[in-house]
């Protein structure tokens, strides 16, 4: 596309790196850079390389690579104070990178001038000055983050401005207005905005916003209606903190809602956000704006009934634009609307008012009432489906199971056993099997594979992916009600079951069953 009004600045792999938790190798950073630059983002911040050695590999590696969209920064600072700016080594150290963009922060707010940095005010300005135009003199597109601008602006507006002054004489290409700490408000953002624009001129101004008062979207978009032309942030709001202003969200907003195009194809923004969380080794927030797995899924059935007929009842915009999908959960929260779209998933088709509806649905809310869940537990959701419409065979029928853990003696010389029996009839055949395991759930799941095996080969599949324990009435204590939820994949897809017991054993013998009866009964139905 050609250059867009407002332009998109990634600095995921610099500022979202500040992020407590966030850490990427050098090759993930290298990872992340390609996708954002597939996305179409138009810099791309890899990293501060006057910081740590592994961001001045990244741009070893980013220069001998072609970037179709995006143009690469270095990020570093204006030279410190009482130095030549040909004599500072991170400076240097910018230029080494040999990217064509440059970005450098500089002070802005007279305390943080002479409080931190404890320079005077007119050393600042020299120190702003100088730098953009070395750097200029080197050939490098220079944006200048204004850090603190906001702060600054409210204490001394005549300082900030000149100190952005500074930077856009010397040639800065642009100048980056930063909410560092996060705590302004958007219609000061846009005061402000307009003040800089008006100072040194339209195109000129950029904005950087951090999101401690939750605002970090709402301020970029404020200073974007007052007239900056760029946008930095980071995917999925990483950052210092809490975070950095969620570029992910305002591309979607600037697109979606601003008429203000930003990238080509925006149907890749949800795997984008699940990309970078996956490298990041973070969990992916549900909640997400636009992007969130729970961002289009509907729970309340007057919401599920009103979405079936008109989907912007309850979707500001459709999911597919941004390559979000549709849900429908089950829970003691449904109408029959909830539980006729999820039958229907399942091959079976009711109308409203049937029968078979409502019983379903009964059963989903008294086993609700009693501690299950059903919203992440969707295999355990088809049994319950099936068992009331008389379409479900149980695998076996269960005479007994027993199950035991024996320690002995104290510290490293001491040992534990783990052991589960298991009795049962598989068509008619009985089966008695016994297995050790590493706790108890893992010596009962070794016997009842063990059992079922050879009827039901397929069982070897199965892999428990994830074992959660929930007590639902901690009041009673360790007599407490207890609910097991199961994640289990035979890697090809994924899906969750639920026990509830007053017995931990029981509720996660329950689980398992259920795990495996999903998965051999879809095999057998082929
Ligand atoms: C708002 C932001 O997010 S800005 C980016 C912040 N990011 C980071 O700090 C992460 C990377 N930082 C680092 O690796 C290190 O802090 C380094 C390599 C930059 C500096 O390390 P050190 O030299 O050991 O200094 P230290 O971190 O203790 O202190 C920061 C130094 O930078 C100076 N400094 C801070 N801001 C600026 C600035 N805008 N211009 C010039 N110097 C600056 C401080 O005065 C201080 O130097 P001094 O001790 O000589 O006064
Ligand atoms: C530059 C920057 O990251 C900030 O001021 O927040």
């Amino acid at each position: 596309m050609s250059k867009p009004r407002v332009t998109l600045y990634d600095t995921t792999l610099r500022d979202g790196t500040q992020g407590t938790g966030i850490s990427f190798s050098m090759l993930d950073k290298i990872r992340v850079a390609e996708k954002l630059d597939e996305f179409g983002v138009h810099y791309i911040e890899g990293g501060f390389p006057g910081s740590n050695p592994k961001d001045a590999e990244f741009f070893n590696e980013a220069k001998k690579r072609q970037w179709k969209n995006a143009k690469i920064s270095a990020f570093g600072a204006t030279r410190r104070g009482r130095m030549k700016v040909e004599d500072d080594p991170q400076v240097r150290i910018l230029l080494e990178a040999e990217t064509p963009a440059v970005t450098i922060v500089g002070k802005t707010w007279p305390l943080q001038v002479t409080e931190v940095l404890g320079v005077s005010l007119e050393e600042n300005l020299a120190m702003i000055s100088e730098t953009v135009a070395y750097l200029k003199k080197h050939g490098r597109e220079v944006l200048y983050d204004a850090e603190h601008f906001f702060d600054s602006f409210k204490d001394d507006p005549k300082y900030s401005l000149a100190t952005v002054k500074a930077a856009h004489d010397a040639g800065a290409d642009l100048v980056v207005l930063c909410d560092t700490n996060g705590g302004t408000l958007p219609e000061f953002v846009a005061k402000a905005t307009r003040a800089v624009i008006e100072t040194i001129g339209e195109g000129t101004v950029g904005i950087h916003t951090h999101n401690d008062s939750g605002l970090g979207v709402a301020n970029a978009l404020a200073a974007i209606a007052a007239g900056a032309t760029q946008v930095q942030g980071t995917i999925n709001g990483y950052g210092e903190r809490v975070g950095n202003c969620d570029l992910i969200t305002v591309a979607a907003n600037l697109q979606l809602k601003l008429d203000t195009p930003v990238v080509n194809d925006l149907t890749k923004l949800r795997e984008l956000s699940l990309f970078v969380d996956e490298l990041a080794n973070v969990p992916h927030n549900i909640r997400a704006p636009y992007v969130g797995s729970a961002a289009f899924t509907h729970k309340g059935g007057q919401h599920v009934h009103a979405v079936q007929k008109l989907a912007s009842s309850y979707e500001h915009v459709d999911p597919v634009l941004i390559g979000n999908e549709r849900n429908i959960t089950i829970s003691d929260m449904s109408g029959q609307s909830n539980v006729i779209v999820k039958a229907e998933k399942l091959g079976f088709q009711f109308s409203k008012g049937a029968p078979e509806v409502g019983k379903i649905l009964s059963e989903v809310k008294r086993l609700e009432a009693e501690g299950y869940e059903f919203e992440a537990a969707e295999g355990s959701f088809e049994l319950l489906v099936r068992r009331q419409l008389g379409v479900s065979r149980p695998l076996f029928e269960l005479q007994e199971y027993h199950c035991s853990f024996r320690r002995s003696g104290s510290g490293e010389s001491g040992w534990n056993k783990c052991e589960a029996t298991v009795k049962l009839r598989v068509n008619g055949t009985p089966e008695y099997t016994v297995a050790e395991g590493d706790g108890p759930v893992n010596a009962l799941d070794a016997a009842l594979r063990k059992a079922l095996r050879p009827f039901y080969p397929k069982i070897d599949e199965v892999q428990l992916d994830d074992y959660k324990v929930r007590i639902i009435n901690g009041q009673q204590g360790t007599a407490a009600r207890t609910r097991v939820l199961i994640d289990s994949t035979d890697g090809e897809t994924s899906w969750g079951t639920v026990g509830v017991s007053d017995n931990i054993i029981e509720a996660s013998w329950l689980a398992l069953v259920d795990s495996f009866e999903f998965k051999l009964g879809r095999e057998a139905r082929g």
